[in-house]
């Protein structure tokens, strides 16, 4: 399978490159680095992989337009407009969307979501620590948490971090006032997002058209 990354000059743009560079199964179609780099894009290859931002997404999506090529969008921090368009484009291409591809999430997010129904007593607190230059918001991450742990009349406390280059640290902690449980997942490289994303990749390629989720994976 030959991959176009899109947002290779990323952070996790390079990670995807180095991997590629090493995957026995998979060969770089094209690196389309930028905003700038779009326009010349031939998009040489079989399966598109976007690690860029939501304009850059969007930019993306207008590109292929012509193409039936799939489609897995690492990037995050989409207002509902920008879901709506990629949802209306899933009916010509697949597509796989997730806010975190780290192989360990969907099971720590579904540990999340059993204690807290076992616990509905709890007070919930979603964390996150990221590097410093990241939008000061809560990631997608921290997002798709606090909606799996909502319930009617409660959402979650947030608790956001920046911290120099820290590719991600994530918590949710449910606190009963007399204990308090915690889970923690520590990304230690972005190599772990990329990993994550090649395999989403390989899970994709030949699917029919539609909006797939990391969750459809396991
Ligand atoms: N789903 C997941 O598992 C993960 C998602 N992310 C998300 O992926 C995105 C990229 O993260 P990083 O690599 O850390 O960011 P970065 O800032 O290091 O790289 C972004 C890349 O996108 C390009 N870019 C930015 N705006 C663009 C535009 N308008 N048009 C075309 N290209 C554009 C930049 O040139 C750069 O190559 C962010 O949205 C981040 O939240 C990051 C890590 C994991
Ligand atoms: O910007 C990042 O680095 C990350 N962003 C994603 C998010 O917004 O949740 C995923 C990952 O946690 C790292």
């Amino acid at each position: 399978m030959r991959i176009v990354v899109h947002g290779a000059n990323g952070k996790v743009g390079q990670e995807l490159l180095a991997q590629i560079d090493e995957a026995p199964d998979i060969a770089l179609g094209e690196a389309i680095g930028g905003r700038s780099d779009l326009p010349s894009a031939r998009f040489a290859g079989d399966l598109v992989v976007d690690f860029s931002a939501p304009t850059g997404t969007l930019a993306l999506l207008e590109s292929l337009r012509g193409t039936e090529l799939p489609l897995v969008i690492g990037t995050t921090g989409f207002d509902d407009s920008v879901r709506a368009q990629i949802e209306a484009e899933a009916q010509r291409r697949p597509i796989l969307i997730a806010a975190n591809f780290t192989l360990g999430f969907e099971p720590f997010r579904h540990a999340a979501i059993q204690l807290a129904r076992a616990l509905p007593q709890a007070r919930i607190i979603v964390g996150e620590v990221y590097k410093a230059d990241k939008k000061p918001a809560a990631s997608g991450t921290t997002q798709q948490l606090v909606a799996d742990l909502s319930t009617p009349g409660h959402t979650p406390d947030t608790e956001i971090g920046r911290v120099g280059d820290t590719p991600g640290i994530n918590t949710v902690t449910l606190d009963l006032g007399v204990c308090r449980i915690d889970l923690t997942m520590t990304v230690r490289s972005r190599a772990a997002y990329a990993a994550g994303a090649l395999a989403a990749a390989r899970w994709l390629h030949g699917r029919p058209p539609g909006l797939y989720s990391n969750s459809d994976m396991f």
